[in-house]
């Protein structure tokens, strides 16, 4: 599992360090320069004779910064420091200047677009630009002249190579949030252990490739936000014993599809039967299509472990919406644990325990929030996936997936994940259908487990997504897929993921 870590955290573990005289600066600079010069060998063969650009800010990610120049320009790189503020950490400038590195600042000869000539003309030249000029110490977006510098490196023809360090400068640390002006890097360095940001949309997107430097911080206690990795997602399956039997491996109920939407139903329970559940019983108006499809499913009443409710549901399909609506009651009633998809997502009652589990993408979020009172459109939601995922969790108390290209988990006792398995391939109708099923289908299987646990939901939910992620790669890798093909690669994923 990856972990990530809040910037109180970090400071909090760096802090008892600072005070025995580690050198974490020192650490994190060694190692940030130990990796621009591994990006710059494979680049361009060679370190000696490249050119960097350093963004320098006015804390200590810009004292980092200056003090990988300063490794680096001890390696032959020509080296030049844009500050971007009269402060700058005295430390790092010192040794940048003591290896011969040059100094820049953006108020020199300011010309008509605020950027100095010899400035341009550096970042012009740069085979990399080092990004630091906001770490965790950084509130909002860039200001000043660290905003036009961002524009003037994102403008760059030839496109130098990105390096972020600790993070991309101006993003949200903790929740993942865009503002104004982020330098989109290629590659980031981040010291000591991993920030949300860096896992989190829409700033996850500017990370670039991410390379963690230990400095020896203890960060213990529960991760801000967590990513699962396949070995997590084995240790959470429910395999099936030697002697079980299929309702033993558990029951599904699908209310899902309706006489507008058949196809929904086929998709979530292709989804679910082919993740690997007992049996699948469907409830509603597209039993016909669902069964031609899928002639192992049963259609009708009859005891389940969990339930699949929504997907495709006609808002004018008023049988369907009851009956899903039904569901939705026993299940919160009877500690059968409830995916609630799309058509059912305004049946929810007013609070529903975490065994519910809500699979909106940022649309039906939105809508969502606004019935409950909260001035949210879709574009709030895409801006700060996290923090809606997580008012949606505190006014309703279900468990909260949030569709997207990284998918965000939100459940009780702080479990938040961000899962960015699938491609962007995934992105087609009927997908999301598949997902509930595959989701619907852990549950089933771990159903006494997810109402015992209000945690253990979220966690599924997360191990729904990657596996529904890598089915996307494993249907057509590189190229199109159809959410049918999505659920037929799912069998071989499993399979794959449970072996290992
Ligand atoms: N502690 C350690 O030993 C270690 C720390 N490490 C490194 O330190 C980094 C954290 O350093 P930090 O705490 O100095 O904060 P940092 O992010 O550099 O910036 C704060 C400065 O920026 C300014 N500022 C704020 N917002 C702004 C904005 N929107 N636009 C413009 N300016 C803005 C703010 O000014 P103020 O608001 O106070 O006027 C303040 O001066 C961390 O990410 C890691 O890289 C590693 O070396 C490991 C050891
Ligand atoms: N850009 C993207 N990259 C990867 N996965 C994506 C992207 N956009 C959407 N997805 C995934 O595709 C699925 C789409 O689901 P959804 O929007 O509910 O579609 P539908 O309602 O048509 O089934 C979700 O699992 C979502 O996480
Ligand atoms: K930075």
């Amino acid at each position: 599992m990856l972990h990530s870590w809040d910037a109180a955290a970090v400071r909090a573990a760096e802090e008892p360090l600072l005070t025995a005289g580690v050198p974490l600066m020192a650490r994190a600079s060694f190692g940030l320069a130990a990796h621009v010069a591994r990006a710059l060998r494979d680049r361009r063969g060679r370190v000696g004779g490249a050119r960097a650009v350093l963004l320098v800010g006015s804390g200590n990610n810009g004292g980092d910064t200056l003090h990988a120049g300063a490794l680096l320009a001890r390696r032959g790189v020509a080296v030049t420091a844009v500050l971007a503020s009269g402060r700058v950490h005295g430390d790092g400038l010192a040794a940048l200047r003591a290896a011969h590195g040059r100094v820049l600042t953006l108020d020199d000869a300011c010309e008509r677009h605020g950027v100095a000539a010899p400035v341009a003309a550096a970042v012009a030249a740069a085979d990399v630009v080092l990004d630091g000029l906001l770490g965790i110490g950084g509130r909002g977006g860039v200001r000043g002249a660290g905003a036009r510098l961002v524009d003037l490196v994102a403008a760059a023809d030839p496109r130098p190579l990105v390096v972020a360090v600790d993070l991309p400068s101006g993003v949200g640390v903790d929740d993942g949030t865009r503002t104004g002006a982020v330098l989109d890097a290629d590659l980031t360095v981040t010291f000591g252990g991993h920030k949300p940001a860096l896992l989190l949309p829409p700033a996850s997107a500017a990370a670039g490739r991410v390379e963690l430097v230990d400095i020896g911080l203890r960060l213990t206690g529960a991760p801000a936000v967590a990513r699962l990795e396949d070995h997590d997602v084995v240790a959470l399956w429910p395999v099936p014993g030697r002697d079980v039997h299929k309702y033993g491996r558990g029951v599904l109920g699908v209310v899902t599809g309706s006489g507008h939407y058949p196809g929904a139903a086929v998709l979530s329970v292709a989804g679910a039967l082919r993740t690997g559940v007992g049996m699948v019983r469907y409830r509603g108006s597209a039993g016909a299509q669902v069964l031609a499809a899928h002639p192992e499913v049963v259609e009708g009443d009859g005891r389940v472990q969990a339930w699949v409710v929504g997907s495709g549901v006609a808002p004018d399909d008023a049988e369907q919406r009851s009956r899903a609506r039904d569901a939705l009651a026993h299940g919160s009633r009877h500690d059968e644990p409830v995916v609630v998809d799309a058509g059912a997502l305004d049946l929810l009652p007013e609070r529903v325990p975490p065994h519910v589990i809500l699979t909106p993408h940022a649309g039906e979020l939105a809508a969502l929030l606004a019935a409950r009172g909260e001035r949210v459109e879709r574009a709030d939601v895409e801006a700060g996936p996290l923090a809606h995922a997580r008012r949606a969790h505190e006014l309703t108390g279900a468990t909260v997936l949030l569709k997207g290209s990284t998918t965000v988990v939100v459940g009780p006792h702080g479990a938040t994940y961000a899962q960015a398995d699938g491609p962007a391939w995934l992105a087609t109708a009927g997908a999301g259908d598949v997902l509930g099923g595959v989701l619907g289908a852990l549950l089933a299987g771990r159903a006494s487990d997810a109402v015992a646990d209000p945690a253990l939901p979220a966690a599924l939910a997360a191990a729904a997504a990657l596996v529904h992620g890598r089915a996307a790669h494993r249907a057509n890798p590189g190229g199109p897929v159809t959410a049918s093909d999505v659920a037929a690669a799912l069998p071989a994923v499993v399979g794959a993921l449970v072996r290992a």
